[in-house]
């Protein structure tokens, strides 16, 4: 990919829509997920990094869309990949309601350290989610002290195993003390992958068991293989995640999923279900696994998802802007 020629500003304009994708739950603290969808010669891309990103890191979102619009995905080793339920930091109550939206998932990634709330609530709602699925994991998204994520998952796994604890601290060397202090607790890092300059730092400074890994702020679905080769060198698997994509955007999660050696972990791509309405059909999950392949949008669905044209022409700025910055 980096020895390809990346098309022209315009040619990625050319047929570019924006949409707004509204969501069931919040989620990331967002109710309206937009994203760009871009046309190539080998099919569709996505381009949504988070409003808050700066155009530096927004461009290797950029570079992830262009790989799968003009050069296409690797080719797969498997047909379907097992994902997780993913279960925002919602009420106990209202577990069983999103679960019902994973159907035949065995794990699920459940939210803690929410702010705003505390240990109690993400007590009760992983209890509430043992009660449905044998297998669980935590994403604090970087939200605990190192005292406090001691505690935390000290309390968690009195109750039940943990498959493993994602960013439960922002900082690598934070990362690293949670694991001495647990030995016990598998940690995956997400957030000090996905947003640092050298995805291997964790790993190397000995802060990760895991790493969880997302297509688009790793610059495509090759780059994320590669890296994945790299840390299988020190003995880290990879989960693949979503980033809150569209059924476009997620075509590429699959991809990567499908075209890796090892997949020991059930990957974070079921988050289709949170859109009410999407760019194209939904995949249907069946005993917990998504088909493989790539999905072109549906004209009417994309027509009724289509964002205002103050939001597009904000968007179409940042694709003019994170195309510079790739030469
Ligand atoms: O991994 C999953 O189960 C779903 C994806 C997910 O949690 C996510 C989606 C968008 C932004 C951040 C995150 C995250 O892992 O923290
Ligand atoms: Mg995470």
């Amino acid at each position: 990919m980096p020895s390809l020629a990346l098309p022209s500003v315009d040619e990625i304009l050319d047929g570019a829509v924006v949409v707004s994708l509204p969501m069931r739950v919040r989620f990331r603290g967002i109710t309206e997920r937009e994203v760009v969808l871009i046309e190539g010669p080998a099919g569709w891309g996505e381009f949504g990094p988070f409003p808050e990103y700066a155009d530096d890191e927004a461009a290797q979102w950029l570079r992830s869309a262009i790989e799968s619009a003009w050069f296409g995905d690797p080719p797969p080793r498997r047909s379907s990949v097992a994902v997780n339920a993913t279960v925002p930091a919602v009420g106990p109550g209202d577990v069983p309601g999103v679960l019902a939206r994973f159907p035949g998932a065995r794990t699920a990634k459940v939210k803690v350290a929410e702010p705003g709330q505390g240990l109690a609530q993400d007590l009760a709602r992983v209890r509430a989610v043992r009660e449905h699925l044998p297998n669980v994991r935590v994403d604090a998204n970087g939200g605990w002290s190192v005292e406090e994520a001691v505690a935390a998952l000290t309390a968690l796994t009195a109750d039940g195993p943990l498959e493993y604890a994602e960013q439960p601290c922002a900082s690598v060397p934070e990362l690293v003390e949670v694991r001495r202090r647990l030995p016990e607790v598998r940690v995956a890092a997400d957030e000090s992958i996905r947003r640092a300059d050298d995805p291997l730092r964790v790993v190397r400074a000995g802060g990760a068991d895991v790493a969880v890994v997302k297509v688009a702020p790793l610059g495509g679905v090759r780059r994320l293989l590669a890296l994945a080769d790299r840390l299988a060198d020190h003995g880290v698997p990879v989960v693949v995640s979503s980033a809150l994509d569209s059924a476009v955007g997620m075509g590429a999660g699959l991809a990567a999923a499908a075209a890796l050696p090892d997949l020991p972990f059930a990957c974070g791509l079921g988050t289709g279900g949170f859109f009410t309405a999407d760019v194209a059909e939904p995949r249907t999950m069946t005993g917990g696994m998504l088909p493989v392949g790539p999905v072109a949008p549906d004209p009417v669905k994309l027509a009724a998802v289509r964002a205002g044209s103050t939001r597009a022409r904000w968007w179409l700025d940042r694709i003019r802007r994170c195309r510079a910055l790739l030469g």
